[in-house]
């Protein structure tokens, strides 16, 4: 277990710093539009939140604006299925970045409708459906976990985005059917669909994030309410995914240069740990060309690098 000794750490005035510098970057990025409702974001917010395991918190900016928390929920499916599954998930979804954009279909035909691993879109609905398969009443279990999680009972499902989501969500339906066809989904497809739109769908701040992924900073344990989630070991396994796999086929880039495991969304969201330290959250809707906030990776660059911390 790595101890960090930063207690004196001005981390409100590097939060502050941060902020500052990276307001020209805020106008580079694309907000997301392939789901419409994605695209009324607004391109000025900007917010940081960082929990530390220790109990103490800091924020700037937008950190406690709701935003849609998209793919940033994937985490929360996959250790909801971990730990029912346990090493039985990896037999249908994979351990290896993909090199792909997130919602890519070219693997799939070839490695027999077994995605690469959890985070892309393909992964996610399988793990979605291992949830569906083996709970009842899942998006609302999975809904409940998540504000246990984040400590919040007021996270909510935002409606619009959902059938927004819906709509348009022509792809995830093709993988989803894909996959079906290949035997690796075992629950109805749109039971399946419905439970990932739904979690994509939820409306979080910066806050609810960083405090919900404290637990993966912390052996599986959530400081917050000491219950564990995953064992050590699995929270390992799911930090080793995050670095390799959480920013998609940018995930290579985003090591390098911030040298946290982190998870984006297409919200502009990108929440990143430090094991034995704290978790971090920061959203910028401008995305950049693999659909991870631009501003954000840049700010979590800036971040590691102005504390001199990261997991190298
Ligand atoms: N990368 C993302 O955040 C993608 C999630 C989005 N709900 C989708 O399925 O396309």
């Amino acid at each position: 277990m790595i101890e960090h000794d930063l207690p004196l750490h001005n981390w409100q005035n590097t939060l502050e710093e941060i902020s500052n510098e990276i307001r020209p970057l805020l106008s580079k990025g694309k907000v997301a539009d392939y789901i419409p409702e994605l695209g009324t974001a607004d391109k000025q917010a900007f917010g940081i939140s960082i929990s530390l395991i220790n109990g103490s918190e800091y924020y700037v900016g937008d950190a406690l604006t709701n935003f849609s928390v998209q793919s940033i929920s994937k985490v929360f499916s996959l250790t909801k299925a971990f730990s029912i599954l346990k090493d039985d998930l990896w037999k249908r979804v994979g351990k290896e970045p993909s090199g792909n954009p997130f919602n890519s279909l070219v693997q799939l035909e070839n490695e027999n409708g077994k995605p690469r691993n959890p985070f892309i879109n393909a992964g996610a609905i399988v793990v979605a459906d291992c949830v569906v398969s083996n709970t009842e009443d899942s998006l609302n279990l999975i809904i409940d976990y998540i504000r246990e999680l984040a400590g919040n009972k007021n996270i909510q499902l935002n409606q619009a985005m959902l059938q927004s989501e819906k709509s348009f969500g022509h792809r995830n339906a093709a993988l989803a059917h894909f996959m079906k066809s290949y035997g690796n989904i075992e629950s109805d497809v749109d039971e399946v669909l419905d439970f990932y739109f739904g979690h994509c769908s939820l409306s979080m701040n910066c806050q609810d994030i960083s405090r919900a992924f404290l637990y993966l900073a912390n052996h599986g344990v959530h400081p917050r309410n000491n219950r564990r989630y995953l064992s050590a070991s699995q929270a390992k396994r799911i930090n080793s995914l995050l670095l390799t796999c959480g920013t998609y086929d940018a995930a290579g880039d985003f090591a390098f240069r911030v040298g946290l495991p982190g998870k984006s969304g297409v919200g502009g969201g990108i929440a990143a740990i430090i094991p034995g330290l704290l978790s971090i959250c920061i959203w910028s809707p401008g995305l950049d060309k693999y659909g991870n906030s631009l501003a954000g990776v840049k700010a979590l660059e800036l971040f590691t690098t102005k504390t001199g911390i990261s997991i190298f």
